[in-house]
Order: structure tokens, then sequence, then C-alpha cells
């Protein structure tokens, strides 16, 4: 198969979905697919066996979870436009306002679906000022109960997201404790709570059996169906991307380049300045770099085996999570394609990007 492209690995996908359907199972909770994270559709079919649907950040997604994905479709986003909501509507079972305004905007529009509001508990565990719900000033969700009570007869459920690759139970817990005292009088009055996304449960030594037992507690203690929307927990570890070394040069250090791009194909990693991760090792020290323009288009420095040579092949790990999602189109760099290897070990090519997609994306 011609590099780049992300590989997925069904095998590796397989754990994570498996600790997913324990959690079910043993909390009660449901576990829907964010698709902002990943919304590679050809996996589906194998996810929809151990999750329960997904959820959203806009319109398409949402049109891509009900057509894709087999059961619930929840809809959220920041903020819909007037000539969305009808199709949001048609296309999903649950509908989540982000402010009071935008439930009063779409009362009547929605009066006839399951609505929720989400509501902004004040505290995250993110430890990156992108990407914290609870930030000074935050316009994720409603802050004060008081502002929620008299539209408390309109909805059904509220949907909290204040974690962020949070792997600490302990303090999942707090957090939990702290939103049940604070908002608990109106979660009572719910029907459903999501706790949206966000928690490590899927890795290594992560105590699910307290996780289990402290959600079928909120469940039972305030009477509530709670759901969970796992992105980064549900795909962690299942994909590589794979790419091949196009040059070589000493500059100081030994450098790599390779035919993919950090800024277009791993574009978090840039963003939160975290570097890729590559799991062999050895004593040659190189630094991986992306075949775009742009100077810092570097996908980080790793130890090696033997010293690279143009034609060598390197699989970048964990390439699952917001990156198919957010590639571009930055340089006209060709757009790694997307495989899967499946449980019996054989790979297959599910999409190819040519330059009339390129082409296309613009006019
Ligand atoms: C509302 C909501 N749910 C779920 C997620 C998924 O988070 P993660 O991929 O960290 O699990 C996010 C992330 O942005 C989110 O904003
Ligand atoms: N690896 C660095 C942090 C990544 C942040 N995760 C994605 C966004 C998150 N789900 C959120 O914005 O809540």
């Amino acid at each position: 198969m011609q590099t780049p492209y992300y590989l997925i690995d069904k095998s590796r996908l397989l754990p994570n979905m498996e600790k997913i359907a324990w959690l079910r199972e043993h909390s009660g909770a449901k576990a829907l697919l964010a698709l902002k994270c990943f919304a590679t559709w050809s996996v589906f079919d194998m996810m929809s066996e151990y999750m329960d649907g997904t959820t959203s950040s806009s319109l398409f997604e949402v049109k891509l979870g009900r057509e894709k994905f087999p059961g619930e479709t929840h809809a959220y986003s920041v903020a819909w436009s007037d000539h969305e909501i009808d199709e949001v509507l048609a296309s999903s079972d649950k509908i989540i306002f982000n402010t009071v305004g935008q439930l009063s905007r779409f009362e009547e529009a929605s009066r006839n679906h399951t609505r929720g509001l989400r509501v902004n508990p004040g505290v995250s565990t993110s430890g990156f000022d992108l990407a914290d719900p609870a930030r000074p000033f935050s316009r994720l969700g409603e802050h004060d109960p008081k502002n929620i009570e008299p539209v408390l007869d309109q909805i059904s459920g509220f949907m909290f997201h204040n974690n962020c690759e949070n792997a600490d139970f302990d303090r999942f817990d707090a957090m939990l404790n702290s939103i049940e005292q604070r908002f608990g009088y109106l979660i009572r009055q719910m029907k459903w709570i999501s706790l949206g996304g966000g928690i490590h449960f899927t890795g290594e030594g992560y105590p699910l059996d307290k996780l289990a037992e402290r959600l079928k507690r909120f469940s039972e203690q305030n009477e509530v169906q709670v759901y969970l929307e796992p992105g980064e927990a549900a795909i962690t570890k299942s994909t590589t991307l794979e790419v091949t070394v196009l040059d070589t040069l000493f500059n100081g250090k030994n450098l790599a380049i390779v035919d993919s791009s950090i800024e277009a194909h791993m574009l978090d990693l840039l963003i939160y300045r975290e570097s890729a991760r590559m799991e062999q090792s050895g004593d040659q020290e190189w630094m991986v770099c992306g075949k775009s323009c742009l100077a810092g288009d570097i996908f980080g420095e790793f130890k090696f085996p033997k010293a690279l040579q143009a034609g060598d092949r390197i699989s970048i790990q964990d390439a699952a999570g917001y990156t198919m999602v957010k590639k571009n189109w930055f340089n006209g760099v060709k757009m790694p394609a997307i495989a899967i290897r499946e449980l019996d070990g054989t790979e297959r090519l599910v999409r190819d990007f040519t330059y009339e997609d390129f082409s296309a994306a613009l006019s």
C-alpha cells in the first residue's frame, strides 16, 4: 500500500471496545462515540456492537451519526443556526442546547423532541487553556443554576463535559461530587445525564470497577440514565500513521523527512505542542520531519535501531484521535489514505485521496 496512510488495526481497537462494553454492563451507563474525535465510519459496524450510538458537534456530524452508526444519535452544537434546526431534529433522538438562549430560540421548533441543556460546572481537568471547557468566561454551557431553573420543564437531561484526558479516577470522583453538590437538586429533576468525554478509562491500569460503581451510584441516587461520550478513550492506541522516509540530512542533528506532515495530518500534536509517539527504540537519534514548508513541521525526536535512509517505513503511533477529522490540504500535501487491518490480519484500503479531491475542496 502506498504511504502515507492511517492504519486502523481492529485487534487494537477491540480491547477499548471490550472495556466500554464491560463498563456499560456494570454501570448501566450508555456510551456514545464523540464524532469530533473520530468519525471514520468504515469501522462503525464493529464499534456499534459495543457502543450505543454517537454524539456530535455540528449538523454534519449529526447526519453522519444517523446515517452510519446504528443506535442513538445525540445532537449537540455550541450554537445551531436557524437554517439547520429542522434537519438536526429530523436526524437525531435528542438535541442538547448549549445555552438557555438557544433553547428559547428553538423552543417551538423542538417542542416534540427530547431536549437537554449543557451545564458548565466550572471545574475541569484540562491542563491546556485551549481545551479547558471551564476556562474563564467559557461559552460552553450554562454556569448558573438560577438561570437553568426557569427552563426545567422544557428539558429532560443535562450534558456536563469537563474532563480532558483524565486518567485519575479520584479526580473524576471529586469533580462528580462537586457537580452533585451544586447541581444535584436540578439533576434529580432530569431523566438522563451525559457526563461527556475526556475520561481515559480504557487506559492501562484505570480502575474500571471503581468507575462502574461510581456511575451506577450516581445513576441510582439521582434516578437518571447516565451517558458517556468517549472520543479518545474509544480509539486510543488503535491506529498508526504509516509513512516513508523521503530524504535525510545532517544539520547538527540527524533529520529525516517523511511523506506526511504533522501540520496537515496530526494537527493536534502541533496545537498542543506534543511529540508524536514511536514504538521502536535504539541508539540512533533522529528528528522526524514533515514535508510541508512549515519550519516547525516536526513529528518529534526518536531513537531507532539503525540510521534512517530514504525508503524506510515508519509507523507513528496513536494516530486515530483528532487526526483524520482534522486533516487538511495545507501545501497540497496528499492526504493519507485510510486502511483497516481486519482481525484476521488482512489489510484493506477504504479511502484514498486524489488531486481531484484537493481541487474539489477549493474553487
Ligand atoms: C461535549 C464533548 N463530548 C465528548 C468529547 C470527547 O472528548 P474526548 O475525546 O477527550 O473523550 C468532547 C471533546 O471535545 C466534547 O466537547
Ligand atoms: N493531547 C492534548 C489535549 C487534547 C484535547 N482533547 C480534545 C478536546 C477535548 N475533547 C475538549 O475540547 O474537551
